[in-house]
């Protein structure tokens, strides 16, 4: 059982404690917990922003968790007119939180719109200054490592720190000194979360000083995930009570030298984990084999990132994207030794499959999704990872659209989806019924599992108005699976 911390709305398993190998503090387990079970929930943050760009679509009360549900139309605030809401009830909840404080202070600084860092900062110091923050929660604040000596060193991010930390001084006219300002913008740094939508797409930054507690492993044993501004951190594998709750800071899809340099440079520590100790041997380094000149796999990387950073260039067009990364998926799979799995590949194909969503045309997308949920997420996430879950649900929206009558896929996809007679209701109910009976060891949070819930009743109760039971036609799924199975494949040597 999960217990009430001595924090307001912090309910976990788990207790603070110094952490070996010179990691400061970390959490550890009070009880065994099992993969998808919690081990940390906080309903209400400490701080948490919207990024600027959300700002104009998504709601500052309920990060978009009741605007999903309600789909009312966002109305601005009509003292600053910057943050907006779904209805009087996300108003007046951020109202008492916070923005009854900043809102004249928005007012006076427009037309410019303060940068995420810059507000949370602010909401900060104007609720400490209202002593709105509970005396143990501002303890553990209090206490949370900044790494100022080493930030100290680091010109650019220092004179960040301080002009920030000045302007945020000055606008909410604290009487804490800037040096102290400074050390909340250094804490903010390096203890914050990217706040995401239930479906993992950041919004916004998001801190709890409780949460900034856990410590980094490549080879983690828990996620972090949102919902609305609840937090949530899940097993993803079974926790033996006594054990340290790990999670990723950074992308740990990416090779060793990789996810190693940006640890150090972003959280300062040489990572001593398991899977770094294996070196550049594990799955995310290697390729299908290493041959003794290593110029034409090395070649193939730089000319595929170079592609990557142009095709993500905010000024370039869908099309102009969907062009670039797929020549550069062309370049990895040209050399005929590159993994689907290994980076920058699988993360080319997610940003392929975004923009051709962009572009609208469904039915590659709906192709490259299905070539991820068989080939690469398989091998590359844990089974209860919710990111696995998340593209297995993008997967089924996709075949919910193409299935769509009067859907008509673009003759001049390289593969002709027609040609494989997918019976894509068959697909939309395996593939919710895999997800269903997997949501109780999953670590995606409550929103998401009711919206799959919800989804598969419906798929499976139009099934049965239909005098069919696709739970008892083994058969006629499998022969569904082979179809998309030689469809991947097809796609993939086209590639
Ligand atoms: C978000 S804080 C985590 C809590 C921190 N240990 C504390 O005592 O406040 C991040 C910092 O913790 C330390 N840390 C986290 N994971 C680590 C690891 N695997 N090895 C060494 N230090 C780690 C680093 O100093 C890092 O900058």
């Amino acid at each position: 059982m999960a217990s009430r911390s001595a924090l307001p709305s912090v309910t976990t398993r788990t207790v603070p404690q110094p952490a070996p190998n010179g990691m400061g503090n970390g959490l550890f387990a009070t009880t065994d917990i099992n993969p998808g079970e919690d081990v940390l929930h906080i309903k209400t943050p400490f701080v948490a922003v919207l990024d600027s760009p959300r700002l104009e679509d998504t709601c500052a009360g309920c990060f978009g968790k009741r605007q999903m549900e309600t789909g009312n139309e966002l109305k601005a605030c009509t003292g600053c007119r910057v943050v907006k809401y779904c209805d009087r009830a996300c108003q007046s909840k951020d109202w008492k939180f916070a923005h009854s404080l900043e809102c004249p202070i928005f007012k006076k600084v427009k037309p410019m719109v303060l940068p995420n860092n810059a507000r949370a900062l602010l909401r900060i110091v104007l609720r400490t200054a209202r002593n709105k923050y509970d005396s143990e929660e501002s303890k553990v604040f209090d206490g949370l490592e900044t790494h100022i000596n080493e930030i100290s060193e680091i010109q650019g991010q220092i004179d960040r720190i301080n002009l920030t930390a000045k302007a945020v001084k000055n606008y909410s006219g604290t009487d804490v000194d800037e040096g102290t300002v400074a050390s909340y913008a250094a804490k903010l740094d390096l203890n914050s979360f990217n706040l995401t939508t239930s479906m993992y797409d950041r919004i916004g930054l998001y801190m709890h000083p409780y949460a900034g507690l856990i410590n980094h492993s490549c080879d983690y044993n828990s996620t972090v995930g949102f919902d609305g501004e609840e937090l949530y951190v899940k097993a993803m594998r079974s926790i033996k009570k006594g054990e340290q709750i790990f999670i990723s800071y950074v992308d740990t899809t990416t090779p060793y030298d990789i996810r190693r340099n940006e640890l150090k440079e972003r959280y300062f520590f040489d990572c001593q984990c398991t899977k770094c100790a294996i070196g550049a041997e594990t799955l995310e380094d290697r390729f299908l084999s290493t041959p003794e000149d290593m110029t034409p796999l090395e070649t193939a990387e730089r000319e595929a990132l170079e592609l990557l950073q142009k095709a993500t260039a905010t000024s370039t067009e869908p099309a102009e994207s969907i062009k670039k990364l797929e020549a550069a998926m062309h370049k990895l799979h040209e050399t005929a030794l590159w993994p689907l799995t290994r980076q920058p590949y699988a993360s080319l194909r997610d940003k392929l499959i975004i923009s051709l969503l962009t572009a609208g045309n469904f039915t590659r997308a709906f192709i490259h999704a299905a070539i991820r949920y068989l080939r690469i997420d398989p091998i590359v996430y844990d089974k209860a990872h919710p990111i696995r879950h998340i593209h297995a649900w993008s997967l089924v929206r996709l075949t919910v659209f193409i299935s769509q009558e009067g859907f008509q896929p673009d003759p001049k996809d390289p593969v002709q989806i027609n040609d494989f007679k997918l019976n894509f209701h068959y697909l939309i109910w395996y593939i919710l019924a895999e997800l269903t009976s997997t949501q109780a060891e999953s670590c995606t949070v409550p929103s998401f599992k009711k919206l799959v819930g919800n989804q598969f009743v419906q798929v499976h109760h139009e099934f049965k108005a239909n005098g069919l039971d696709p739970s008892k036609t083994k058969a006629v799924l499998s022969a569904e699976w082979n179809k998309l199975e030689h469809l991947v494949n097809k796609a993939l040597e086209k590639e």
